[in-house]
């Protein structure tokens, strides 16, 4: 057991899918896992284990932003010993062409969060995907026929903006959509050397300003599921 996942030694897969909503850990374990025992309630952000074509993996909710996902990472990768982690968010769109439902691989994923400046003393440091599972993951969607688009990414420190235009001087470099975990899963990842991946959902567009409803955000983007459980 942790401070944050009441879990036993070998309760957790050695790969785990981390979605910032608890209750999309459940959607995901209720849908798509057989076998499954719940491994986490702890502040209700629920873990799962169960399996997948016969393969063993887990679902773990990180909940929102990048200090709370590092605790789960942290947790997971040090006292479970997991090795594959793999997000499933959802995240906005800052490009025409990136449309409500499209799915987003982040292969890099910028910040406007202080942490890793404090951490390399002033420094810039990029965090990127795991090219192992970024290949796998590029190769199991074309053959399940998805499309997906793949790039740099924002991991924001917060969803509401004083002012939401601020988004197109990243859009102007090439930032495809906004969420707000993937560089910290990133970088906890690289430092102990385990893999990670982001793979996210478009679920609105600062572009059109269309969105989906929260129950859409936690009940359907199957897709992206498909394409992670296959990674696992
Ligand atoms: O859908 P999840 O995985 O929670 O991801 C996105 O949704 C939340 C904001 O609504 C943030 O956590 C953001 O990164
Ligand atoms: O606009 C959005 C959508 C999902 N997640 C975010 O952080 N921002």
């Amino acid at each position: 057991m942790s401070v944050h996942i009441n879990a036993k030694k070998g309760e957790v897969a050695e790969s785990v899918l981390l979605p910032g909503d608890p209750m999309r850990a459940k959607w995901i374990a209720d849908y798509f896992l057989e076998n499954v025992m719940q491994y986490n309630d702890v502040r209700g952000m629920l873990g799962y284990t169960g399996t997948y074509k016969g393969k063993r993996v887990s679902v773990q909710g990180t909940g929102m932003g990048i200090p709370s996902t590092l605790i789960y990472a942290h947790e997971l990768i040090n006292e479970f010993g997991v090795k594959n982690l793999i997000r499933v968010g959802s995240a906005g769109s800052y490009q025409k062409e990136v449309k409500i439902r499209d799915i987003v691989i982040a292969m890099a994923a910028s910040t406007n969060s202080g942490l890793n400046t404090i951490r390399f003393n002033g420094a810039d440091y990029a965090p990127t995907a795991s090219f192992d599972l970024f290949q796998k993951a590029i190769k199991v969607a074309e053959q399940k026929g998805i499309a997906i688009k793949a790039g740099n990414i924002l991991s924001s420190d917060e969803f509401y903006a004083d002012d939401f235009n601020d988004f197109k001087k990243w859009a102007d470099y090439g930032v495809l959509c906004v969420e707000m975990e993937t560089n910290g899963l990133y970088t906890v990842a690289a430092k102990h050397n385990v893999n990670a991946l982001s793979i996210l959902t478009i679920s609105d567009s600062l572009v059109t300003k269309e969105r989906t409803t929260s129950e859409e955000r936690e009940q359907t983007f199957k897709e992206m599921i498909e394409i992670a459980l296959e990674l696992a």
